[in-house]
Protein backbone atom coordinates (compact mmCIF):
# COMPACT_ATOMS: atom_id res chain seq x y z
CA UNK A 1 0.00 0.00 0.00
CA UNK A 2 1.22 3.62 -0.89
CA UNK A 3 0.19 6.60 -0.07
CA UNK A 4 -0.59 9.78 -2.46
CA UNK A 5 -0.53 13.24 -1.40
CA UNK A 6 -1.93 14.77 -4.46
CA UNK A 7 -2.89 18.82 -4.66
CA UNK A 8 -3.51 21.87 -6.54
CA UNK A 9 -3.12 25.03 -4.43
CA UNK A 10 -1.79 28.00 -5.58
CA UNK A 11 -1.63 30.00 -2.23
CA UNK A 12 -0.96 27.11 0.22
CA UNK A 13 -3.91 26.83 1.69
CA UNK A 14 -5.01 24.22 0.00
CA UNK A 15 -1.68 22.13 0.70
CA UNK A 16 -1.91 23.04 4.15
CA UNK A 17 -5.40 21.39 4.87
CA UNK A 18 -3.92 18.47 2.80
CA UNK A 19 -0.72 18.02 4.56
CA UNK A 20 -3.28 17.72 7.99
CA UNK A 21 -5.01 15.06 6.59
CA UNK A 22 -2.04 13.27 5.03
CA UNK A 23 -0.18 12.98 8.64
CA UNK A 24 -3.04 11.62 10.60
CA UNK A 25 -3.12 8.78 8.22
CA UNK A 26 0.72 8.25 7.18
CA UNK A 27 3.96 9.38 7.68
CA UNK A 28 5.58 9.38 4.30
CA UNK A 29 3.30 9.94 1.14
CA UNK A 30 4.23 10.40 -2.04
CA UNK A 31 3.76 14.31 -3.69
CA UNK A 32 1.90 14.94 -6.74
CA UNK A 33 1.91 18.64 -7.76
CA UNK A 34 -0.79 19.45 -9.72
CA UNK A 35 -0.02 23.61 -9.21
CA UNK A 36 3.00 22.95 -11.36
CA UNK A 37 2.50 23.70 -15.24
CA UNK A 38 5.61 21.68 -16.53
CA UNK A 39 3.95 18.63 -14.02
CA UNK A 40 4.40 15.51 -15.76
CA UNK A 41 0.82 13.84 -14.44
CA UNK A 42 0.32 11.43 -17.37
CA UNK A 43 2.78 8.28 -15.60
CA UNK A 44 1.01 8.41 -12.45
CA UNK A 45 -0.48 5.20 -12.01
CA UNK A 46 -1.82 3.57 -8.49
CA UNK A 47 -3.12 0.55 -7.61
CA UNK A 48 -6.60 -0.65 -5.91
CA UNK A 49 -4.49 -1.33 -2.46
CA UNK A 50 -2.84 2.86 -2.45
CA UNK A 51 -4.73 5.41 -1.11
CA UNK A 52 -4.73 9.06 -2.49
CA UNK A 53 -5.79 12.16 -0.70
CA UNK A 54 -6.88 14.47 -3.47
CA UNK A 55 -7.62 17.84 -2.46
CA UNK A 56 -8.32 21.03 -5.04
CA UNK A 57 -9.44 24.49 -3.99
CA UNK A 58 -12.89 26.40 -4.40
CA UNK A 59 -13.06 28.39 -7.60
CA UNK A 60 -17.05 30.18 -7.62
CA UNK A 61 -17.71 26.94 -6.12
CA UNK A 62 -16.11 24.41 -9.09
CA UNK A 63 -13.32 22.73 -9.31
CA UNK A 64 -10.87 24.82 -10.74
CA UNK A 65 -10.51 23.59 -14.11
CA UNK A 66 -6.74 23.65 -14.40
CA UNK A 67 -6.86 21.04 -11.58
CA UNK A 68 -9.61 19.18 -13.24
CA UNK A 69 -7.80 19.26 -16.36
CA UNK A 70 -4.61 17.52 -14.50
CA UNK A 71 -6.76 15.01 -12.28
CA UNK A 72 -7.85 13.61 -15.35
CA UNK A 73 -4.46 12.71 -16.34
CA UNK A 74 -3.84 9.92 -13.32
CA UNK A 75 -4.62 6.62 -13.59
CA UNK A 76 -6.69 5.71 -10.15
CA UNK A 77 -6.63 1.89 -11.06
CA UNK A 78 -9.31 0.81 -7.72
CA UNK A 79 -7.07 3.22 -5.45
CA UNK A 80 -9.06 4.60 -2.28
CA UNK A 81 -9.35 8.28 -2.80
CA UNK A 82 -10.15 10.91 -0.06
CA UNK A 83 -11.24 14.38 -1.46
CA UNK A 84 -11.00 17.64 -0.23
CA UNK A 85 -12.19 21.24 -1.47
CA UNK A 86 -11.06 24.27 0.31
CA UNK A 87 -12.76 27.40 0.05
CA UNK A 88 -12.62 30.52 1.52
CA UNK A 89 -15.61 30.71 3.88
CA UNK A 90 -17.84 31.73 1.54
CA UNK A 91 -18.69 28.48 0.36
CA UNK A 92 -18.34 25.47 -1.99
CA UNK A 93 -21.47 24.79 -3.76
CA UNK A 94 -20.59 22.24 -6.00
CA UNK A 95 -17.04 21.60 -5.75
CA UNK A 96 -16.74 18.18 -4.00
CA UNK A 97 -19.35 16.50 -5.98
CA UNK A 98 -17.55 17.18 -9.51
CA UNK A 99 -14.41 16.16 -7.94
CA UNK A 100 -16.36 13.18 -7.21
CA UNK A 101 -16.88 13.04 -10.83
CA UNK A 102 -13.85 13.97 -12.12
CA UNK A 103 -11.97 11.16 -9.82
CA UNK A 104 -14.80 8.39 -10.49
CA UNK A 105 -13.85 8.78 -14.65
CA UNK A 106 -10.05 7.86 -13.55
CA UNK A 107 -10.22 5.01 -11.92
CA UNK A 108 -10.39 6.14 -7.74
CA UNK A 109 -13.13 4.61 -5.52
CA UNK A 110 -14.04 7.78 -2.83
CA UNK A 111 -13.76 6.77 0.65
CA UNK A 112 -14.24 10.29 2.32
CA UNK A 113 -14.54 13.50 1.95
CA UNK A 114 -13.93 16.76 3.48
CA UNK A 115 -14.90 20.46 2.74
CA UNK A 116 -12.78 22.82 4.53
CA UNK A 117 -11.89 26.39 5.36
CA UNK A 118 -8.86 28.21 4.59
CA UNK A 119 -7.63 31.81 4.02
CA UNK A 120 -9.59 33.60 1.19
CA UNK A 121 -6.94 33.74 -1.35
CA UNK A 122 -8.23 36.88 -2.64
CA UNK A 123 -9.97 38.65 -0.11
CA UNK A 124 -7.10 37.60 2.73
CA UNK A 125 -8.81 39.07 5.74
CA UNK A 126 -11.29 36.40 5.31
CA UNK A 127 -10.59 32.97 7.15
CA UNK A 128 -7.38 33.95 8.08
CA UNK A 129 -5.02 31.92 9.78
CA UNK A 130 -7.20 29.21 8.54
CA UNK A 131 -6.61 26.05 8.58
CA UNK A 132 -5.64 27.00 12.37
CA UNK A 133 -4.86 24.20 15.55
CA UNK A 134 -8.45 23.30 16.04
CA UNK A 135 -8.77 22.63 12.61
CA UNK A 136 -5.92 20.51 12.05
CA UNK A 137 -6.38 18.76 15.26
CA UNK A 138 -9.77 17.99 13.74
CA UNK A 139 -8.81 16.67 10.50
CA UNK A 140 -5.76 14.98 11.82
CA UNK A 141 -8.67 12.96 14.27
CA UNK A 142 -10.76 12.32 11.01
CA UNK A 143 -8.15 11.19 9.24
CA UNK A 144 -7.67 8.41 11.98
CA UNK A 145 -11.27 7.33 11.29
CA UNK A 146 -10.61 7.44 7.63
CA UNK A 147 -7.74 4.90 8.30
CA UNK A 148 -9.40 2.61 9.87
CA UNK A 149 -12.36 2.87 7.62
CA UNK A 150 -9.97 1.44 4.90
CA UNK A 151 -8.37 -1.33 6.98
CA UNK A 152 -12.23 -2.58 7.80
CA UNK A 153 -12.03 -2.81 4.08
CA UNK A 154 -15.66 -0.67 4.03
CA UNK A 155 -15.64 0.37 0.49
CA UNK A 156 -19.04 2.48 0.96
CA UNK A 157 -18.80 6.12 -0.97
CA UNK A 158 -19.92 8.86 1.39
CA UNK A 159 -23.10 10.47 0.31
CA UNK A 160 -21.51 14.25 -0.77
CA UNK A 161 -23.89 17.20 -1.13
CA UNK A 162 -24.03 19.72 -4.32
CA UNK A 163 -25.85 19.93 -7.36
CA UNK A 164 -25.69 18.17 -10.91
CA UNK A 165 -25.84 19.92 -13.53
CA UNK A 166 -22.68 21.97 -11.64
CA UNK A 167 -23.06 25.34 -11.26
CA UNK A 168 -21.58 27.61 -13.80
CA UNK A 169 -18.12 28.69 -13.34
CA UNK A 170 -17.60 31.94 -13.78
CA UNK A 171 -14.09 33.04 -14.43
CA UNK A 172 -13.29 36.21 -11.98
CA UNK A 173 -11.62 38.10 -14.49
CA UNK A 174 -9.02 39.71 -11.54
CA UNK A 175 -5.36 39.94 -12.92
CA UNK A 176 -2.98 40.79 -10.90
CA UNK A 177 -0.47 43.54 -11.99
CA UNK A 178 3.12 43.84 -11.19
CA UNK A 179 3.70 47.48 -8.59
CA UNK A 180 7.02 49.43 -9.08
CA UNK A 181 8.87 47.19 -7.21
CA UNK A 182 8.96 44.61 -9.66
CA UNK A 183 12.55 43.82 -10.49
CA UNK A 184 11.41 41.34 -13.57
CA UNK A 185 13.19 38.73 -11.44
CA UNK A 186 11.05 36.05 -13.09
CA UNK A 187 9.35 33.81 -9.98
CA UNK A 188 6.47 34.23 -10.53
CA UNK A 189 6.62 33.52 -14.04
CA UNK A 190 8.27 30.57 -12.86
CA UNK A 191 5.64 29.40 -10.88
CA UNK A 192 2.55 30.12 -12.69
CA UNK A 193 0.43 27.10 -12.78
CA UNK A 194 -0.77 28.05 -16.17
CA UNK A 195 2.24 29.81 -17.82
CA UNK A 196 0.26 33.08 -18.13
CA UNK A 197 3.00 35.03 -17.29
CA UNK A 198 5.91 36.23 -19.71
CA UNK A 199 9.20 34.79 -18.70
CA UNK A 200 11.35 36.93 -20.36
CA UNK A 201 9.56 40.02 -19.08
CA UNK A 202 7.08 39.16 -16.33
CA UNK A 203 5.09 42.62 -16.31
CA UNK A 204 3.40 41.04 -19.24
CA UNK A 205 0.65 39.07 -18.68
CA UNK A 206 -1.58 36.92 -20.83
CA UNK A 207 -5.19 37.95 -19.53
CA UNK A 208 -6.66 35.30 -21.15
CA UNK A 209 -4.59 32.73 -19.65
CA UNK A 210 -4.36 34.10 -16.00
CA UNK A 211 -6.99 31.89 -13.84
CA UNK A 212 -6.44 34.85 -10.99
CA UNK A 213 -5.74 32.09 -8.44
CA UNK A 214 -3.29 34.31 -6.94
CA UNK A 215 -0.47 32.62 -6.80
CA UNK A 216 1.83 35.17 -8.39
CA UNK A 217 0.85 37.82 -5.50
CA UNK A 218 2.10 35.03 -2.65
CA UNK A 219 5.18 34.24 -4.43
CA UNK A 220 6.67 37.60 -5.26
CA UNK A 221 9.36 38.05 -3.17
CA UNK A 222 9.38 41.75 -3.03
CA UNK A 223 5.71 42.25 -2.98
CA UNK A 224 5.44 43.66 -6.11
CA UNK A 225 2.75 41.80 -7.52
CA UNK A 226 -1.39 43.38 -6.53
CA UNK A 227 -4.91 43.12 -7.52
CA UNK A 228 -5.97 46.94 -8.12
CA UNK A 229 -6.84 48.27 -4.74
CA UNK A 230 -10.37 49.49 -5.92
CA UNK A 231 -11.58 45.68 -7.59
CA UNK A 232 -9.99 44.09 -4.04
CA UNK A 233 -12.08 46.49 -2.21
CA UNK A 234 -15.23 45.65 -3.92
CA UNK A 235 -14.75 41.99 -3.83
CA UNK A 236 -14.07 42.32 -0.01
CA UNK A 237 -16.91 44.25 0.59
CA UNK A 238 -19.02 41.78 -1.56
CA UNK A 239 -17.87 38.90 0.49
CA UNK A 240 -18.25 40.42 3.53
CA UNK A 241 -21.65 39.43 4.31
CA UNK A 242 -21.25 35.25 3.84
CA UNK A 243 -17.48 35.16 4.47
CA UNK A 244 -17.70 36.99 8.30
CA UNK A 245 -18.82 34.17 10.22
CA UNK A 246 -16.39 31.24 10.92
CA UNK A 247 -17.74 28.20 9.12
CA UNK A 248 -16.69 24.51 10.14
CA UNK A 249 -15.50 22.03 8.30
CA UNK A 250 -17.75 19.26 7.02
CA UNK A 251 -16.75 15.40 7.31
CA UNK A 252 -17.98 12.74 5.24
CA UNK A 253 -17.35 9.06 5.79
C1 LIG B 1 -10.54 32.55 -8.54
C2 LIG B 1 -10.95 32.21 -7.13
C3 LIG B 1 -12.26 31.88 -6.84
C4 LIG B 1 -12.64 31.56 -5.52
N1 LIG B 1 -13.93 31.20 -5.26
C5 LIG B 1 -14.30 30.89 -4.00
C6 LIG B 1 -15.64 30.50 -3.71
O1 LIG B 1 -16.49 30.37 -4.57
N2 LIG B 1 -15.98 30.28 -2.40
C7 LIG B 1 -15.07 30.40 -1.38
O2 LIG B 1 -15.44 30.23 -0.22
N3 LIG B 1 -13.76 30.71 -1.64
C8 LIG B 1 -13.37 30.95 -2.91
N4 LIG B 1 -12.06 31.27 -3.19
C9 LIG B 1 -11.06 31.17 -2.10
C10 LIG B 1 -10.26 29.87 -2.19
O3 LIG B 1 -11.10 28.76 -2.41
C11 LIG B 1 -9.48 29.61 -0.91
O4 LIG B 1 -8.80 30.75 -0.51
C12 LIG B 1 -8.49 28.47 -1.05
O5 LIG B 1 -7.94 28.19 0.21
C13 LIG B 1 -7.39 28.80 -2.03
O6 LIG B 1 -6.54 27.69 -2.14
P1 LIG B 1 -4.96 27.82 -2.21
O7 LIG B 1 -4.52 28.59 -0.97
O8 LIG B 1 -4.50 26.41 -2.16
O9 LIG B 1 -4.63 28.54 -3.44
C14 LIG B 1 -11.67 31.60 -4.48
C15 LIG B 1 -10.35 31.96 -4.78
C16 LIG B 1 -9.98 32.26 -6.07
C17 LIG B 1 -8.55 32.60 -6.36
Amino acid sequence: MKYYEICFSPTGGTQKVANAVTKGLTQSASKVDLTDAKGNFDGISLTKEDVAVIAVPSYSGRVPETAAARITRLQGHGASAILICVYGNRAYEDTLVELQDIVHQVGFKVVAAIAAVAEHSIARRYAAGRPDEEDRTQLAAFARQIAQKIASGDSCEPKIPGHRPYRKAGATGIVPKPTKACINCGVCARKCPVGAINPADSRKVDKKACISCMRCVAVCPHSARKVNGLILFLVNAMLKKPCSQRKVNELYL
